[in-house]
């Protein structure tokens, strides 16, 4: 008899919730001859074996989705709305469920999970849901021709999702691009592939048909690199770092295939001399949520000369205040970060800077006593403009502090690296805001807050930071083909 070859393992059962680890491809479970391991950053324990999808799988799943388009495409908006909000009825009723598995995946935070993320995923689908049906823009004329603006489906759309918060950004793109009549093929992080499977379940339990939303489980350099390849993907959409959004860039610029990419940041977080301090050290202290693993995060402190050693002692004492540990216990504020590779990348940068002279008044390294993923909230001083710590987005819990003198100072200072993702202002002069905001490289300023977020407004990042908005009418203008149709007056022969 020949050896049969070991079947590889199909599903995994993570805190109690199953989870099918095959890829999702018109609407059937697909397994791959090969898998790779999801690891916990919790612990290092094995969740599970995940399909390694390669070119076959991505050329299946385009062939999916293109054979799937039509009929979505033609699904009256009343009732792919109808569907998109099934589809957030199902997140809602599996919230718990979602927000375990999501922090066994990825180690955020349990609670914000429940509270404040999942819920926002069900959001994302109801948001682009009733999007989609006030979308209009107000017929124009042009000497007596009617100008009517319509979002027409593209086709089969990919989607490239990070790690760091996997559910809540892969759905800022499906919930859009499904919404405007697109069909998608997901790819999630290899670091955080469970959500994104559960997802399929929950979409085809809310009824979508058969390949309209495809799941590619694998790496970036095979499966992600044959989906951005392919010539019949009509959009990419990818959230991540610099060096990948290159590469996605180069190959999509063979088949001149549009591309949003939203990248990394190395945001500022101006604390003038006129703010409240308080609130500026609260703002501070929140740039190590998630440890520090959020694009957003305003990672470089710049502080007014004459208040930067008070700021500095609230801050640290506000910092040893912090309770770094599991992210399933309700009371942690910090905890691990995603991966080996990941702990190591952050503590490169922070040995660098330290040899390069730069002082650590908070934290510094890994925490000993957690041992594992866990990385000590970390704030450097004594830090020039020009070192890579200043200048390189860490995506870890190292923030650094800088001092200015004078406004102009300030904001050299805050648009001195290649990114332009976003900035927080602390002042309590409102015209200063006015004047800084208005100076300021950035996608979005906060003034005197930080992440307050609403899908109406564009998200993206200037720069290196990336390349389009999503949000609002922004998504569906990257997802549609905007069509502009003219129509001649009746009779309009008869006057010559
Ligand atoms: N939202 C953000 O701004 C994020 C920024 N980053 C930054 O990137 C750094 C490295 O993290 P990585 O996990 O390596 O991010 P990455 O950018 O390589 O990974 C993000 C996604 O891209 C996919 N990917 C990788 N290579 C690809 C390729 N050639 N073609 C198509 N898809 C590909 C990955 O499989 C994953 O789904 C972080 O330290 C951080 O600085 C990482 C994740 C999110
Ligand atoms: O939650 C948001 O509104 C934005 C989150 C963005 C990131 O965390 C990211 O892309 O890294």
């Amino acid at each position: 008899m020949p050896e049969q070859p070991p079947t590889a393992p199909t599903a995994a059962v993570v805190a109690g919730v199953a989870v099918d680890t095959r890829h999702w491809i018109g609407g059937e479970r697909v397994p791959s001859a090969q898998t790779f391991t999801d690891v916990s950053p919790i612990d290092g324990r094995t969740l599970a074996e995940v399909a390694r999808g390669g070119t076959d799988e991505a050329d299946a799943a385009v062939a999916a989705a293109r054979e799937a388009f039509p009929a979505w495409a033609a699904t009256p908006r009343t009732e792919r709305a109808r569907i998109l909000h099934a589809i957030a009825d199902g997140v809602e009723k599996r919230v718990e469920d979602l927000a375990i598995v999501e922090t066994h995946d990825n180690g955020a935070l349990l609670r914000s999970h429940r509270r404040g993320v999942m819920p926002r995923v069900a959001h994302n689908f109801r948001f682009f849901a009733d999007w989609l049906l006030k979308l209009e823009h107000e017929d124009f004329d042009t000497r007596g021709h009617t100008n009517h603006v319509s979002w027409d489906p593209a086709g089969p759309c990919v989607l490239i999702t990070p790690w760091n918060a996997p559910l809540m950004l892969a759905t800022w793109k499906v919930a859009p691009a499904l919404a405007a009549g697109n069909t998608v093929v997901l790819k999630p992080a290899e670091w955080s592939p469970l959500t994104a499977s559960l997802l399929a379940d929950i979409a085809a339990e809310a009824g979508l048909p058969a390949g309209v939303l495809n799941v590619v489980q694998g790496y970036g350099a095979e499966a992600g690199n044959a989906l951005v390849s392919h010539p019949d993907v009509r959009r990419i959409s990818f959230t991540g770092s610099v060096p990948t959004a290159r590469h996605i860039a180069a190959a999509a610029a063979a088949n001149l295939t549009p591309v949003s990419l939203e990248l990394g940041g190395k945001s500022p977080l101006l604390v003038f001399a006129d703010a409240d301090l308080d609130l500026a050290v609260d703002l501070a202290v929140e740039q190590y949520d998630n440890a520090g693993q959020v694009c957003l995060a305003a990672t470089r402190i710049l502080v007014e000369a004459s208040v930067a050693e008070e700021f500095t002692r609230r801050f640290t004492r506000r910092a040893a205040a912090l309770t770094q540990g599991d992210p399933r216990a309700d009371g942690t504020d910090i905890g691990p970060n995603i991966h080996p590779r990941q702990l190591e990348k952050i503590h490169g940068f922070v040995e660098r800077a330290l040899g390069a002279g730069a002082q650590a008044v908070v934290g510094g390294g890994p925490d000993t006593e957690l041992g594992g993923l866990y990385y000590r909230p970390t704030l450097l001083t004594g830090v020039e403009q020009d070192w890579e710590i200043v200048q390189e987005e860490v995506f870890g819990p190292v923030l650094t502090l800088q001092t200015f003198d004078t406004e102009d100072e300030a904001v050299a200072l805050a648009n001195g690296t290649r990114f332009g993702l976003a900035a927080t202002l602390a002042t309590g002069d409102s015209e200063r805001a006015e004047r800084v905001r208005a100076r300021l490289v950035a996608g979005t300023v906060w003034v005197n807050c930080f992440f307050v977020r609403d899908l109406r407004a564009p998200f993206g990042g200037s720069r290196h930071s990336g390349i389009g908005r999503e949000g609002g009418t922004w998504s569906f203008d990257f997802y549609c083909d905007v069509k502009n149709a003219v129509t001649a007056p009746k009779g309009w022969r008869d006057h010559g």
